[in-house]
């Protein structure tokens, strides 16, 4: 039986431009499990980064409920949603804004230090994860302009994991790659995945899609449909076909 880590219910989120209502959201009822690797897919203005927002407290819905454990968070006042992202979600996005006149490991453990004020503990941690990514020692200590946009992105995805959040949640996090640092990018997502950690990630690549065990297909604001595609496995030859059955069948 899946724990439930995050829940909607009739969740919508409108904006007013030039005058006018859009209703980007539309009364989704959503529960996201924990260890899964969820994917958010639809054509480009479907809603998929307004819902990764939404469901991550970096924006308000404009009516509904989100439920993270047994905390409402849709009520929660701008201070009360900081806090909120800050002790519980990971964010990893195309643009990696990692701060220029800081290394490498400073500005990991910046993001640390906003939780934790055991510094030891930290770089710790760090270590560990920049071991997982493959980040050593001399590219730690280099600043941001030194280092590629690859590492760069690896270096997000620590800064992301530094605090141990219950959510990685992660916008395009290849679309600013190329091909071979997108993969080395996807590999450690679905490294940590498999450790347990829970993802989400909004994307509209299949590449990066196929990481997902459980693909979701937003259009119009709605959730037209999900695919269960089991966990990741390279070796899985039949999962590219099925995913894209799935989003010929959604019309994508
Ligand atoms: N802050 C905002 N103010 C006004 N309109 C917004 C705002 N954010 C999003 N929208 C509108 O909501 C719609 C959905 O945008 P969103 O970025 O969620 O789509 P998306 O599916 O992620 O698209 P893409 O794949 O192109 O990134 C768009 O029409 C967009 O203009």
């Amino acid at each position: 039986m899946k724990e439930i880590l995050l829940k909607t219910e009739k969740l919508s989120k409108s904006f007013s431009n030039g005058g006018f209502m859009q209703h980007v959201l539309k009364n989704i009822d959503l529960q996201l499990y924990k260890g899964d690797f969820t994917v958010i897919m639809g054509a480009s203005g479907a809603g998929k980064s307004t819902l990764l927002y939404a469901l991550s407290g970096m924006d308000t819905p404009t009516l509904g409920m989100i439920t993270f454990g047994n905390k409402v968070i849709s009520d929660l006042s701008q201070d009360g949603l900081a806090v909120f992202r800050r002790e519980h979600c990971g964010f990893v996005f195309q643009q990696i804004y990692l701060i220029d006149g800081m290394s490498v490991m400073d500005n990991v453990l910046s993001a640390g230090l906003l939780v934790s004020r055991d510094k030891r503990a930290l770089i710790r941690r760090a270590k560990e994860l920049f071991a997982a990514v493959d980040i050593g020692e001399e590219t730690q200590l280099k600043f941001p302009a030194q280092i590629s946009g690859g590492e760069a992105q690896r270096v997000g995805i620590v800064r992301a994991l530094i605090n141990s959040p219950e959510i990685l949640f992660a916008d395009e996090p290849t679309g600013a790659l190329n091909s071979k640092t997108g993969l080395d990018v996807l590999d450690t997502l679905t490294k940590f995945n498999e450790q347990g950690q829970s993802v989400v990630m909004v994307t509209h690549d299949m590449r990066s899609a196929r990481r997902g065990n459980r693909i979701l297909y937003l259009k119009d604001g709605v959730i037209l449909g999900e695919c269960d595609l089991g966990r990741y496995s390279h070796k899985d030859a039949g999962r590219h076909e099925k995913l894209s059955e799935f989003l010929q069948r959604m019309g994508w």
